[in-house]
């Protein structure tokens, strides 16, 4: 961390510390400056966690949180200026510092904005404004308390004015000091338990992180020795009409369009498209959603995007869980009964009656006219039959599992699921459903 020029140099105890950082204490040990490292991006020092599992990055939520048991807990945040600055601790600046050293807007750095662009100013950057948010965060205890079991609504969907995640992204947010807030006060209410709860959440991101040390690949199918190399498709048109909303099925296109527009998905949106890219309808790449996540989120972050990639579309960290968002029209019509959603992101929509907003293409021709959209005109055909691609492409994920020896699928209450090998003492695999 760089404040002064005088600092006191201490010896880099992590054996995987970067060649970057590595350099640049060389760097300043030449030009006689001292340097201390913190721990700080993570909550957990993760070389400890990889050295009691053999020297192997846990690859298994589960095994992860066992495996924290056995470490000393996260440091406690240094204070910081959130202890003062509701009491008013402000720096004193120049009248003219905005002038001299403000942040130029977009339009001053050369970007115009798409006129169709729904700007809202949500995220506003920088500590203050995170550590407002997480007071607000914090305030919400019910929320807290019941973490894991949220009753989705389309309100849901919508960018929270106390998201963090972006904040966590830029180190606006410390990670430890949300950790040591959310522990204070799970000693006061009644709490959800990891992997669900909020704590349960912050370690998610600690787990990605986890997985992909030392693993310069881990952003990629090839060469990346945790992901399954499942043939994907290539199909650049299908992936630009997912990428910009265009893929016929309303609540993926407005999603999408809500991520262009404002940098932000709520995560079971994230989910939903993540799906219907890979394994659920288009059957292309994870690795390209990935880049568009990357491109388009405020708080794209490699690990935890790439991981998160992977896990959902069924590419790695196998553990039980249940794929059961992957019918865009049915889990649409569950979230967002009336269209409002989709309405607010997709304005050719609009006019559509409730009972069509999910499949348009279903309203007969008089309704489209009479809600001035024409189907495959002024909103596209959808991409894909998704009762036929997911058929399909389920028999495709059974063959790449078989084909790597991930064992025989079986059908439990209708849902497909898939055992991991002995050999290889995967455990359970996701269930894959296609849905009618
Ligand atoms: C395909 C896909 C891509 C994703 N890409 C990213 C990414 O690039 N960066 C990112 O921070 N999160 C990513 N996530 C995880 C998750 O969706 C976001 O962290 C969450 O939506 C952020 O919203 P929030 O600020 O309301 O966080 P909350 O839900 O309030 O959670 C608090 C914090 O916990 C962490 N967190 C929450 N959920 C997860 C999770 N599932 N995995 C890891 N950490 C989590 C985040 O740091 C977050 O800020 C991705 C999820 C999916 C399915």
């Amino acid at each position: 961390m760089w404040g002064t020029t005088n600092f006191t140099f201490e010896e880099d105890p992590e054996p995987f510390g970067r060649v970057r950082d590595q350099n640049i204490k060389v760097m300043c040990r030449e030009m006689g400056i001292s340097v201390i490292t913190h721990c700080t991006h993570t909550l957990y020092k993760l070389d400890k966690i990889i050295n009691i599992n053999g020297g192997k990055a846990p690859m298994t939520y589960n095994l992860f949180h066992k495996l924290l048991e056995c470490i000393e807990p996260p440091e406690e945040p240094v204070p910081t200026i959130d202890e003062d600055f509701l009491g008013g601790a402000v720096t004193p600046i120049e009248y003219d510092h905005n002038d001299i050293f403000g942040v130029p807007t977009l339009e001053e750095l050369g970007f115009i904005e798409p006129n169709n662009l729904i700007r809202q100013n949500i995220w506003k950057g920088g500590e203050t404004e995170a550590l407002v948010r997480l007071q607000c965060h914090l305030e919400r205890k019910e929320f807290i308390a019941t973490y894991g079991k949220p009753q989705m609504t389309s309100h849901s969907l919508l960018a929270s004015p106390t998201g963090l995640a972006p904040y966590l992204r830029f180190g606006c947010l410390s990670t430890r000091l949300f950790f040591s807030k959310l522990n204070n006060l799970y000693q006061k209410i009644r709490k959800t338990r990891p992997p669900l709860s909020l704590h349960g959440q912050l370690l998610w991101r600690d787990f990605f992180y986890c997985a992909s040390h030392n693993n310069p690949n881990f952003d990629r199918i090839l060469g990346n020795p945790i992901c399954l190399q499942i043939p994907w498709d290539k199909n650049p048109l299908a992936l630009s009409k997912w990428a910009n909303g265009q893929t016929g099925y309303p609540l993926i296109d407005a999603i999408m369009i809500q991520l262009r527009h404002e940098g932000w998905i709520h995560s079971i949106a994230r989910y939903v498209t993540a799906c219907f890219l890979t394994w659920a309808d288009l059957w292309l790449s994870w690795e390209e959603g990935m880049k568009v996540f990357d491109e388009l989120l405020l708080d794209a972050d490699w690990s935890v995007n790439a991981g998160s990639w992977m896990r959902y579309s069924c590419s790695s960290f196998f553990q039980d869980f249940t794929h059961s968002y992957n019918c865009p029209v049915k889990f649409g019509r569950k979230i967002d009964p009336n269209g409002d959603f989709i309405r607010r992101y997709i304005p050719a929509l609009k006019n559509m009656p409730t009972q069509y907003t999910h499949e348009p293409w279903l309203a007969p021709e008089s309704v489209q006219i009479a809600a001035n959209c024409i189907i495959g005109i002024d909103y596209p055909l959808p991409i894909i039959n998704h009762e036929l691609a997911s058929k399909i492409n389920f028999e495709r994920m059974k063959l790449a599992y078989q084909e790597l020896s991930f064992g025989q699928p079986r059908l439990e209450n209708g849902k497909m699921i898939i055992l991991g090998s002995p050999r290889r003492s995967t455990p359970r695999m996701p269930c894959l459903a296609p849905q009618k």
